[in-house]
């Protein structure tokens, strides 16, 4: 029996990512959480729910809240509330505001819902899944955020559609900040099992294009319709069937890294990570030279943000410092 929170439920994202998590046959129980003021609008979600689980001919509870208490028992809570950019605006333009909603909500789920994964999707969501790790105190492998998996993703999809391939066809990775710096691994992208580079077609392979389009496509999408809703749903959906189904697939996801890239971490970033019931635990890699050097810079970039982030919060009388770690070790 899993139940699966998910906190932002009136959300674009938050509305969504619930609908695509009960495809789930591991969930049983989805609590959509939403501010107070929202409970007219979560109590409809919720009927409306039944309504389709029942056409479908599924038995999931749906049950609603605007009390984080009720999140106890939780075996996922999925954080999607925050503000989101708007036109013009990039991510970390929202890191201060959203890490002050992040903080305490991490610290009350960190204290209710100890044996809880938590999912982390508000951006900037490197940022924040460093926040909800030091203010929930849980584990590094209980944390983890919907990093570059979507942006492997999208970079999959524009390969598969150039070779005119089935998009299973193509494995793809980028590592390191769901932003600007993000890195692509063409050491790490295969067709049909053979590496991209020696498939002669690839000297002629946009790249440029196609790295430059993975870069701006959150923004594209903000700006033609509003925000970015079904693929990120349908990828916090694989995420969650990853750690129910304790899978030990391998994602791309914002993980606490200590130094199983190239000796290089101590951050939350996008790295490929072995995903089961227990978490997302970092996968030591070896890649090519030139992507040590954007994956480090990436990681600095990230640094940086999070220790001015800390700084802000920890010196903010309302929210103040980060919870102490609550056990010291996981077997992975
Ligand atoms: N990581 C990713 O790949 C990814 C993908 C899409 C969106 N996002 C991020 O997810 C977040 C949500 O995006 P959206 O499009 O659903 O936005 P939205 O405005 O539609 O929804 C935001 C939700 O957060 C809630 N919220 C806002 N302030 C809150 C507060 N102080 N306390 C509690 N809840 C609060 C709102 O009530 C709402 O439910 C944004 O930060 C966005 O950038 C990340
Ligand atoms: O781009 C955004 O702001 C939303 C999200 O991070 C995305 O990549 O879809």
């Amino acid at each position: 029996m899993s139940k699966v929170t998910i906190i932002g439920a009136t959300g674009n994202v938050g509305t969504f990512a619930a609908y695509a998590v009960s495809v789930d046959p591991h969930v049983h129980e989805i609590l959509l959480y939403g501010r107070e003021g929202r409970e007219a609008f979560l109590k409809g979600l919720a009927q409306d729910f039944a309504d389709s689980f029942a056409a479908r001919g599924t038995n999931i509870r749906v049950t609603w809240t605007t009390s984080l208490k009720d999140v106890a028992g939780s075996d996922i809570v999925v954080i999607t509330a925050g503000t989101p950019r708007g036109p013009g605006q990039n991510r970390l333009d929202l890191a201060l505001g959203n890490a002050r909603i992040i903080a305490p909500m991490a610290r009350t789920i960190g204290t209710i819902a100890p044996d809880t994964k938590i999912i982390m999707v508000t951006n900037p969501v490197d940022v924040m899944t460093c926040v909800a790790l030091k203010y929930s105190g849980l584990k590094p492998n209980q944390v983890f955020g919907l990093g570059t998996h979507l942006d492997s993703m999208r970079l999959k999809s524009l390969i598969a559609s150039y070779f005119k391939v089935h998009v299973s066809e193509v494995h793809t990775r980028i590592i390191g900040e769901h932003g600007d710096s993000m890195v692509p691994l063409w050491s790490a992208t295969t067709i049909g099992g053979i590496k991209i580079s020696n498939l002669p077609a690839f000297a002629h392979l946009p790249v440029q294009d196609f790295i430059q389009s993975v870069k701006t496509s959150g923004e594209q999408i903000i700006k033609n319709k509003g925000s970015t809703v079904y693929g990120p749903g349908e990828a916090i959906a694989t995420l969650v069937k990853t750690i129910l189904g304790d899978e030990n697939r391998i994602l791309t996801v914002s993980a606490y890294v200590k130094s199983e890239v190239h000796g290089i971490g101590g951050v939350c970033i996008g790295v490929p990570a072995r995903i089961n019931k227990n978490g997302a635990f970092p996968v030591t890699i070896r890649i090519d030279e030139s992507e040590v050097i954007a994956y480090r810079e990436s990681v600095e970039k990230i640094r940086a943000t999070i220790h001015q982030i800390i700084g802000e919060l920890e010196n903010d009388k309302d929210i103040g410092p980060a919870a102490p770690k609550r056990q010291k070790k996981t077997r992975v």
